[in-house]
């Protein structure tokens, strides 16, 4: 097994025979000077990765690996054999620990990198989803985000155009903004703020699906957009700042759960296991999207405190706070392409 974290730094990969016999990449950072174009590291790429595609594995890349929805999806791919996984993650939101089981595993590896860099290597599958999730974490070095979102997304294609490799992107209901039209279809085009305090976000999302389909144009490479609406589950930051998680851990420690005003916003919330089996069929399927993956059971701030309130903790406080600028009033996904294009749905309920 190799398993290698190199600093922010362009990356290349060569391949490594095991001692076992089995084949990986091993990615090992260039002695680049800062000038050099990709192009120029892509000549000594193409040239070292002559013969990799005779392997039989797939080889797939997950960008944001360590984070939540990503480690699951990690769980999910690991599980055929005939899979190898490269995690590329700069443990901003994410945590070793959410892929301690995998680490040592011959079919596994993992890369700490920005993706804002240059990084290149020789995969089949990019699941693009490394991009702080909370709106905490997105707002607090904006810039950044917004280089995650449109710097990181063309290094992917980037990737994927070179190797011919299908890249799938995770982006949001936050590009329908604060939505005019309910529940959202796809085909919405959004009510978003270009300047405000989300846009990093929600406009960098947006950004990324317009390169997304540009690439696809202009060089045919295979992509998939996911647009996914909240998601939770097990291994979300306790301190990530997101509603569910806010609401539960409150009510563990005894404090008041904080609904923020005015309390009737909506959301949909989906499980993380449905929404990976999603994202798993739409890579695996034939339709670009973008195709809305969430659950469509619809509950205001108020609701789901009170949820939380009966399940957990009976005595535990609601208290009404102030909320943040440009907080999207309703929130729904239409899953009918979902369901006909991939005929996927979610299982799970809330309650559940
Ligand atoms: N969870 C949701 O409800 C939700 C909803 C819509 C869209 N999404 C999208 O799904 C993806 C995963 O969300 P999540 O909830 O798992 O978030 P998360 O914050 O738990 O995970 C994001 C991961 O990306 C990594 N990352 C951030 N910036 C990076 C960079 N520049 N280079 C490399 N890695 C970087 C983080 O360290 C983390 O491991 C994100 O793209 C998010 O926008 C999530
Ligand atoms: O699903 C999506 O597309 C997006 O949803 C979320 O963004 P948001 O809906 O703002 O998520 P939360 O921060 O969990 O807020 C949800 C609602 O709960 C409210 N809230 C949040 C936290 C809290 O303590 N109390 C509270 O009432 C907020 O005002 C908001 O109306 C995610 O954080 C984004 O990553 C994701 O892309």
């Amino acid at each position: 097994m190799t398993n290698v974290q190199a600093s922010n730094c362009p990356l290349v990969a060569d391949e490594a025979r095991l001692s076992n016999g089995a084949s990986t990449t091993r990615c090992k950072p260039l002695l680049l000077s800062p000038i050099l174009r990709h192009e120029d590291v892509g000549v000594n790429v193409e040239q070292g990765m002559r013969g990799w595609r005779s392997r039989t594995n797939m080889r797939i890349l997950v960008t944001g690996g360590t984070g939540f929805i990503g480690s699951h999806l990690v769980d999910k791919l690991m599980e055929k054999e005939k899979n190898e996984v490269i995690v590329a993650d700069n443990y901003f939101t994410g945590s070793k620990d959410n892929l301690k089981k995998w680490i040592g595993h011959p079919r596994f590896e993992l890369i700490r990198h920005g993706i804002q860099l240059c990084f290149l290597c020789p995969v089949d599958q990019i699941y693009h989803l490394a991009c702080p999730a909370s709106p905490i974490f997105y707002k607090y070095n904006s810039v950044k985000t917004i280089k995650t979102n449109v710097m990181g997304t063309l290094n992917m294609l980037g990737l994927a155009k070179r190797l011919r490799a299908r890249i799938l992107f995770t982006s949001t209901s936050e590009v329908y903004g604060d939505p005019l039209e309910h529940p959202q279809k796809e085909t919405y085009w959004g009510n978003v703020n270009p300047i405000g305090v989300r846009s990093c976000y929600d406009e960098g999302k947006r950004m990324a699906e317009t390169l997304m389909f540009d690439y696809y144009r202009q060089y045919g490479i295979e992509i998939r957009i996911a647009t996914i609406f909240n998601t939770y589950g097990q291994r979300m930051n306790i301190d990530d700042g997101r509603v569910v998680s806010n609401f539960i851990a409150q009510a563990i420690r005894n404090e008041p759960l904080t609904v923020q005003l005015p309390g009737t916003q909506t959301r949909s919330f989906c499980y993380v296991s449905d929404l990976v089996d999603g994202l798993n069929q739409l890579m695996e399927g034939t339709d670009a999207g973008p195709i809305n993956l969430g659950n469509p059971g619809e509950f205001t701030m108020k609701e789901l405190a009170k949820a939380v309130q009966e399940l957990i903790n009976p005595e535990v406080q609601i208290s009404e706070v102030e909320n943040t600028l440009d907080d999207a009033r309703q929130r729904k996904p239409d899953i009918t392409k979902a369901k006909e294009v991939l005929g996927w749905e979610p299982k799970v309920n809330l309650h559940e």
